[in-house]
């Protein structure tokens, strides 16, 4: 146990250290949290950390606590914060990279509590994948993955546990202007797309998708373009109506 500890103290620090980048992805089951984690990994180099993947990784590995953290997950509780931060702090010492996307964490009140009292780390934003029950219900019906909890009678155990334990997080943040939310009952590719405004930094937004122009004063009509990033003009303009500015920019 002090052993334990010990070590466990040591990942703390070295963590500390490295000051790492954290975004928490929330929202129920199956509103598609893994699906758009690979994405974002995939275009904007963050690593994947899934609470769920790790603690079913820890079963696997035959670990002390698998018979506790698979009976858990059968009965869609939630397990201690102290097994899960475990693993999370493992995984992004282990993962040599600084910035994170942490699925499926903090699911309540004591996994967030835990989380920033161990690690002092406190996310960058909350991505909130909202998403209606029936269609939630139905993605996990068809997940096909061969998991135990993907059961109608664990399904609604887990999605209990959500409204009454893992929304109170999301509004926690919310309280600290940190939640952005998207809406996720739509296709895997327009979930995507919105989910890439939120990664894109503001000032990428303006260059790569914004137009600039000047205009004389009282000039009533004027001709605008799309600029890429580098400033240049794209293939096609428009017009615009406008009355009395010297500038627009629109994003
Ligand atoms: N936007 C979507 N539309 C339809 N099906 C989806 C969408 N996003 C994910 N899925 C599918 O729903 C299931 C659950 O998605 P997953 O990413 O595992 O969700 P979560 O990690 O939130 O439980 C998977 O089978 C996945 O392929
Ligand atoms: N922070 C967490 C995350 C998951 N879990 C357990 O792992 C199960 C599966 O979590 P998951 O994130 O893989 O599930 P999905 O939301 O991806 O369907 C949960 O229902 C909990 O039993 C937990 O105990 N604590
Ligand atoms: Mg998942």
């Amino acid at each position: 146990m002090g052993t334990v500890d010990v070590a466990n103290k040591d990942v703390t620090a070295s963590l500390a250290d490295k000051k790492p980048k954290v975004v928490f992805v929330l929202g129920g089951p199956g509103s598609g949290k893994g699906t758009q984690c690979a994405n974002i990994v995939e275009h904007f180099h963050y690593t994947h950390l899934s609470a769920g993947d790790l603690l079913r990784a820890e079963i696997k590995s035959g670990s002390e606590n698998g018979t506790m953290i698979q009976n858990m997950i059968k009965e869609g509780k939630i397990v201690p914060s102290e097994v899960t931060i475990k693993l999370l702090q493992k995984a992004m010492l282990e993962s040599g990279n600084d910035k994170f996307l942490i699925d499926g964490f903090p699911r309540n009140e004591e996994n967030r509590a835990a989380f920033e009292a161990v690690t002092k780390i406190e996310p960058e934003f909350v991505l909130f994948f909202n998403c209606p029950e029936e269609e939630m219900e139905r993605r996990l019906l068809s997940r096909n993955q061969g998991r135990e909890d993907d059961n109608i009678e664990t399904i609604r155990k887990r999605f209990k546990v959500f409204l009454e334990s893992s929304l109170p997080v999301i509004e926690y943040y919310k309280a600290k202007g940190k939640v952005r939310e998207i809406d996720a009952a739509k296709p895997v590719g327009e979930v995507f797309e919105a989910v890439k405004v939120v990664f894109t930094p503001k000032d990428e937004k303006v260059k790569s998708h914004g137009f600039s122009f000047p205009l004389l004063e009282n000039e009533s009509h004027c001709l605008g373009g799309l600029r890429n990033s580098t400033g240049d003009k794209l293939a096609y303009s428009f017009e615009v109506v406008c009355h009395n500015l010297l500038h627009i920019t629109v994003f």
